[in-house]
């Protein structure tokens, strides 16, 4: 598919002329399409269209709202496999995944759609006995909402279909790896009637079009998931022209095994968390803190259960782990597997590129001897990458745990009350999980992270009403 922008309902080629090829890269033959390499004009074009359709759009009743986004979510249902196919070629994740993902992006939809319909302020009692006092919920107008490649449906959408049903317009600009996944979403909301300018979708470089919107006046608020480095940037822009901005970012999120945990349910919950989407989730187990007594015979599990793990083409039945997303994020992986290695970490196992694949296929790689202050214990690898470190008291693997710049994530196993008592209480992490992997995040419930990993702002559920919207307190007498 050759993409084209989504500016005021119409598929739009850019003014540079330019285009950029997508290339699977799980098999680098295979051309997914191209997509615009759009300018400042392009940009500029999506913001006024938004800022054109904020009004009528915030004048619908949020069950008028709901109604498209429910049709979009029909849509996109409709669709999904040839979503999720897409999806898989553009960044590599498994078909299982994607169409796992899919699902999850319509659920999405339908949660919002039924947001339309639910409360959205409170009475406060006045001191005044003959007034009443009570609160509104406002958009924020046109909101920018630039996104990363490794959930290409499901994030784009818990942004989106919140800023929509709480009544703001949208200008997104999806990652490059995984745009046209993004296109076939926007698809889904034009053949549901969404009107012209609600939704407008700008491609091309993080520098141009991300950028752009994170500095341009007339966008209220900014909602940005993706590295630290880049969210840096993008908040202090925000912050600096007083727009509200909300940013989502890495992780390193520990596994804590307790030796009365089922070591076969956490070497499991471990692998998966470590290794499913080739490491890539924001999610992902990084870390495996395990008690002293029990380290030998968990790393004997860890490292046989990762050597039957199948590698290969995402497309392809029986596979379980694609290739990495880019060769950008190969490179990454690898250049930190030699750090661990030059730091003194012993690998165990993988640790290098498969030859002869036609991809960026890393193996699953698990470390050992690994001490917290290495660079492969402390900085977001985003690959199929696990250092493995001792413990001997609770209090000790918090401390393992804690000692890191990052706050995302974070799973325990254990039988014993008191230990998953004190993780839940001590351990610094937005979303803590208890026999259970690090990754798994539920569209119901808040999503953010502590320390580093966020703005502090929290995503998803309810609590996506706070970033879209603005309150109003009002006195009426
Ligand atoms: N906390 C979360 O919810 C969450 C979820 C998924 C991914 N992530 C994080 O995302 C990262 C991986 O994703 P990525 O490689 O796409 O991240 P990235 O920061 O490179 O890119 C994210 C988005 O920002 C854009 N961008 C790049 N440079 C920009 C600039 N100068 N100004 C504005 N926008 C710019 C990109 O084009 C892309 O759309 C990891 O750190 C991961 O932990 C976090
Ligand atoms: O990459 C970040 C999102 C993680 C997620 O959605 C999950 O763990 O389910």
């Amino acid at each position: 598919m050759n993409m084209k922008n989504f500016i005021n309902g119409i598929w739009t080629t850019s003014a540079s002329n330019k285009t950029t090829d997508i290339i699977n890269p799980g098999n680098l033959q295979d051309k997914v399409g191209t997509f615009q390499d759009s300018t400042e004009e392009d940009l500029q074009q999506a913001i006024q269209s938004a800022k054109n359709a904020k009004t009528p759009w915030r004048k619908l009743s949020g069950a008028t709202r709901g109604q498209y986004l429910y049709k979009a979510a029909d849509i996109l249902e409709k669709n999904a496999d040839e979503v999720a196919e897409i999806a898989t070629r553009e960044m590599g994740k498994t078909l299982p995944e994607t169409k796992g993902e899919t699902a999850r992006g319509v659920a999405i939809l339908r949660y919002y759609a039924g947001e339309g319909m639910r409360e959205e302020g409170d009475v406060i009692p006045s001191t005044d006995s003959d007034a009443l006092m009570f609160t509104k919920r406002f958009p924020l107008g046109v909101v920018g909402v630039i996104t990363p490649w490794n959930f290409p449906i499901a994030i784009p959408l818990w942004k989106t279909a919140p800023a929509l049903i709480y009544g703001n317009t949208v200008v997104i600009k999806p990652a490059s790896e995984s745009p046209i996944t993004f296109a076939k979403i926007a698809e889904c909301f034009e053949e549901a009637g969404l009107p012209a300018g609600v939704l407008n979708v700008v491609t091309g470089k993080g520098s141009v079009i991300g950028n752009g919107l994170s500095i341009h006046k007339e966008v209220n608020g900014v909602t940005f998931t993706g590295s630290n480095a880049v969210g840096r940037t993008i908040g202090a822009n925000a912050l600096q022209r007083g727009a509200k901005y909300q940013l989502e970012m890495g992780g390193k999120n520990p596994v804590i095994v307790e030796k009365d945990a089922d070591l076969e349910a956490a070497a499991d919950a471990t692998i998966s968390g470590a290794f499913k989407s080739t490491g890539q989730k924001c999610t992902a187990t990084s870390r495996a803190i395990i008690h002293q007594d029990i380290y030998e015979e968990v790393k004997q599990l860890l490292v046989e259960k990762t050597q039957k793990i199948a590698v290969g083409d995402s497309l392809e039945k029986d596979v379980w782990m694609g290739p990495c997303a880019s060769k950008s994020q190969l490179d990454n992986a690898l250049n930190y597997i030699e750090k661990g290695k030059e730091e003194g970490a012993a690998l165990l196992c993988g640790g290098e590129q498969i030859e002869d694949s036609n991809g960026y296929y890393l193996k699953p790689t698990i470390f050992d001897q690994v001490d917290n202050n290495m660079t492969i214990a402390q900085e977001e690898i985003f690959g199929p990458v696990i250092a493995l470190m001792p413990y001997s008291t609770m209090e000790h693997a918090l401390d393992i745990a804690n000692d890191v710049d990052y706050g995302l994530s974070a799973a325990i196993f254990t039988k014993n009350v008191q230990n998953m008592l004190s993780f839940i209480d001590d351990m610094d992490a937005g979303l803590v999980r208890v026999n259970a992997e690090s990754a798994g995040v539920e569209l119901q419930a808040p999503f953010g992270g502590m320390k580093q990993s966020s703005s502090h702002s929290r995503e998803q559920g309810q609590a996506a009403q706070e970033f879209f919207t603005d309150i109003k307190t009002v006195f009426v007498k």
